[in-house]
């Protein structure tokens, strides 16, 4: 049983009914997460990265949303649950950080009652020893003389401060997973590094899972057991951090990496725009930007993910622990790979636009 998974995601489907038609924020997404393990989720804005995670705990509006697919957590299907259950597993085997921590405090209460709050709600400790918790998790969050800000409200910390509260009460009751959606980009990089740090002992200590959005491709080398690239809703290419950063196979994560010049807070956009959700291209999403498009990219569904074999690693082929799967059709087929981009407009076929004709024609 413990070798299974603990987070299984299978053909995740969230899609906002809105009145400009049916959003479909995520639209068949499968991954797993295993215990002890740092899964990173990467991608262009409005790539699906939030939505995927708060689908995990059904934290999503219904309506206007929905959602369909697994999400076995531990064994059991989170989708069957019903709403005590829920709210008894997020804040408890669940740790959540989220992207807009601005609503994550309430301003009426000291900080210390909220983390002592959500110790209380999992835990039998006594008033004092819950207290000592959260002085304890203050300080390991970085906060000076947590034992005297601890009775401190919201207002009186500052952005990065107030982010690392929210932080230390994820981690309040010792989740199995941590959700960590852009965690640490109010901070500063002393604090960053500290806060991955403490991620990192974390997971060492409880073999804590967890699940880091960002768009800091630097933290993904750094945390990174796996990666999981998002585009439109859609896995792309997935594979561990080595084999995502050493050989990306999918154009999309090629181009990713590509503009990466490492500016903290965000990538160097890559030319062209994403798709409608409303409305996304038929074929593989990433087809309109894509320069190695040719037709058979642009029919169909987005491509199934086939095993790359292409690593330069003992890992083997696509059996092998490495599981490097790419949604691509160049990679169907025992040696797939990304043919020459001329290759098409010399067998007649139109190029992709976007990354091609941004290429300066
Ligand atoms: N409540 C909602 N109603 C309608 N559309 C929504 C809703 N929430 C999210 N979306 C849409 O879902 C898509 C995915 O959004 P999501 O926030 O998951 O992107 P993301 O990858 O996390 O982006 P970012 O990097 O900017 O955080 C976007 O098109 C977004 O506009
Ligand atoms: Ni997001």
């Amino acid at each position: 049983m413990s070798d299974d998974p603990l987070l299984s995601i299978r053909d995740l489907r969230t899609y906002f009914h809105t009145d400009d038609g049916t959003v479909k924020a995520v639209d068949g997404v499968s991954f797993d997460v295993d215990r002890g393990e740092t899964v990173c989720i990467v991608g262009e804005s409005g790539s699906g990265k939030s939505v995927t995670s708060e689908s995990i705990t059904q934290l999503i509006p219904m309506p206007p949303g929905e959602i369909a697919g697994e999400v076995i957590f531990d064994g059991t299907d989170v989708t069957t649950l019903s709403d005590d259950e829920l709210r008894d597993l997020r804040g408890g085997r669940i740790g959540h950080v989220f992207q807009n921590p601005q609503g994550a405090l309430n301003p009426v209460y000291t900080v210390g009652y909220q983390i002592r709050e959500a110790i209380d709600a999992h835990q039998d400790l006594t008033k004092r020893e819950s207290r000592q918790k959260a002085v304890s998790l203050l300080d390991s969050v970085g906060i000076p003389e947590a034992g005297n800000r601890v009775d401190d409200y919201p207002h009186e910390f500052s952005g990065g401060m107030k982010q690392r509260v929210v932080i230390a009460i994820a981690l309040a009751c010792e989740p199995d997973l941590l959700i960590a959606d852009e965690p640490t980009t109010a901070l500063d990089v002393t604090i960053e590094a500290q806060i991955l740090d403490l991620f990192r002992d974390l997971q060492a200590a409880f073999d804590t899972s967890i699940i880091f959005i960002t768009h800091d491709l630097g933290v993904v080398a750094e945390v990174a057991d796996r990666v999981v690239v998002m585009y439109a809703g859609k896995v792309m290419e997935t594979g561990t951090g080595e084999q995502i950063f050493e050989n990306p196979a999918h154009p999309y994560t090629r181009a990713l990496l590509e503009c990466l010049p490492g500016q903290p807070g965000g990538l160097e956009p890559i030319p062209g725009s994403l798709p409608s959700p409303i409305n996304p291209p038929s074929g593989c999403r990433f087809h309109p930007r894509c320069e190695y498009a040719r037709e058979a990219c642009r029919i169909g569904e987005q491509p199934p993910l086939y095993g790359f074999d292409g690593d330069d690693d003992d890992t083997g082929d696509s059996d092998g622990d490495g599981d490097h799967r790419v949604s691509c059709i160049h990679y169907e087929g025992e040696d797939g790979e990304l043919p020459d981009t001329n290759e098409f407009s010399e067998i007649g076929q139109e190029p992709g636009t976007g990354l091609h004709t941004g290429g300066g024609e």
